[in-house]
């Protein structure tokens, strides 16, 4: 009896405590993006892309903006004081009711809030969001490539994000079932996949789709047994995780501040870290500059990140300094 009651009271107590705001943002995160996936697939299967040029290998499409849409509206129906910053200019006020998700993942909610994130508020937060991370990819039908990115910084730092595939096949019996969500939160953990060892030899990955001399460099000084070419920052760090290369590479501008958050919260929760090629961290406050200018140099643990810093030529670093 006195246990029955004790147990009561516990749950009760938990009930009556409210989710501190970081968990219940990436719990929205995690619905809103499962959501974004099936509109990149819903536009996929109608066929009717709506492609944009926005400048040279810079493409939009009806799936970039709708599920931008989707995203945008619903955060901040929920947040109203957070800063979100998306990749698809002229939609960022935009709300539509069609996409509002207002659902927040179970499981993610009953996560333990790390003691450092209990207190964060509203106004200290800035999400970056990707609505469609490999665009070039979804429009040449490398599906599997395709990511919805959602990171979340506090401080100017990414603390907690999410990569959604929205082609990630999983097979239950004899039904398969479309779309993966991988969530990592800082000093909490990841979750969403199997995370697997790095590869025995030295395998990296990079771009298929915005490849230079630059970055043709990069890749030749690091020694690698095997150079993996897929699209996306997403896709490639995913790559990381699950243990499929062990260093990223990119030596040269592209990517901006909403490629790299997710990624590299996820990926610094699981033990890796990802700066720009001279090693430096790069910021997510509201103010900085989107383009992250010097590259992008991400590995799974800070031994191997080193070594590909230490490998990359002191002229090549100089050119891409800010
Ligand atoms: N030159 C570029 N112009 C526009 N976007 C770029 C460029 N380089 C990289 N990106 C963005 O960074 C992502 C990773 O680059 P890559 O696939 O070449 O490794 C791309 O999918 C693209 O994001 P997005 O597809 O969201 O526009
Ligand atoms: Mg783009
Ligand atoms: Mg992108
Ligand atoms: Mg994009």
């Amino acid at each position: 009896m006195e246990l029955l009651f004790g147990s009561n009271t516990l749950i009760t107590k938990k009930m009556s405590q409210t989710v501190p705001l970081i968990v219940r943002l990436l719990a929205s995160s995690v619905s809103v993006a499962n959501r974004a996936g099936k509109i990149v697939r819903d536009i996929m299967s109608k066929g009717e892309l709506g492609i944009i040029e926005k400048g040279k290998d810079d493409y939009q499409t009806e799936a970039d903006r709708s599920a931008q849409r989707c995203i945008i509206s619903s955060l901040s129906a929920q947040f109203p004081k957070i800063k979100i910053i998306g990749e698809e200019d002229g939609n960022e006020n935009q709300t539509s009711d069609e996409y509002l998700v207002l659902d927040a993942d179970k499981d993610i909610l009953s996560l333990e809030c790390p003691d450092g994130l209990k207190e964060v508020k509203e106004e200290d937060v800035v999400v970056w969001v990707d609505p469609l991370d490999g665009t070039a990819e979804y429009t040449q039908g490398f599906l599997e490539h395709v990511t919805v990115l959602i990171g979340i910084s506090v401080n100017e730092k990414p603390i907690a994000g999410v990569i959604h595939q929205p082609y990630f096949k999983t097979i239950v019996g004899n039904e398969s079932k479309m779309g993966r969500t991988i969530w990592g939160l800082k000093d909490a953990g990841v979750g969403g996949f199997t995370p697997g060892s790095p590869p025995e030899s030295l395998i990296l990955t990079t771009t298929r789709s915005h490849s230079n001399p630059l970055v043709e460099n990069a890749l030749q000084v690091m020694k690698a047994t095997q150079i993996l070419r897929v699209g996306g920052a997403g896709y490639k760090v995913l790559q990381l995780l699950e243990g499929k290369a062990s260093i990223y590479v990119f030596a040269s501008p592209g990517c901006k501040k909403w490629d790299t958050c997710a990624p590299e919260a996820i990926l610094t929760a699981a033990g890796g870290k990802l700066t720009d090629i001279l090693g430096s961290s790069y910021k997510y406050g509201a103010t900085v500059s989107k383009p992250n200018k010097s590259g992008v140099l991400a590995a799974v643990n800070d031994e191997l990140h080193t070594y590909a810093i230490n490998r990359i030529p002191q002229e090549l670093k100089d050119k891409l300094s800010a």
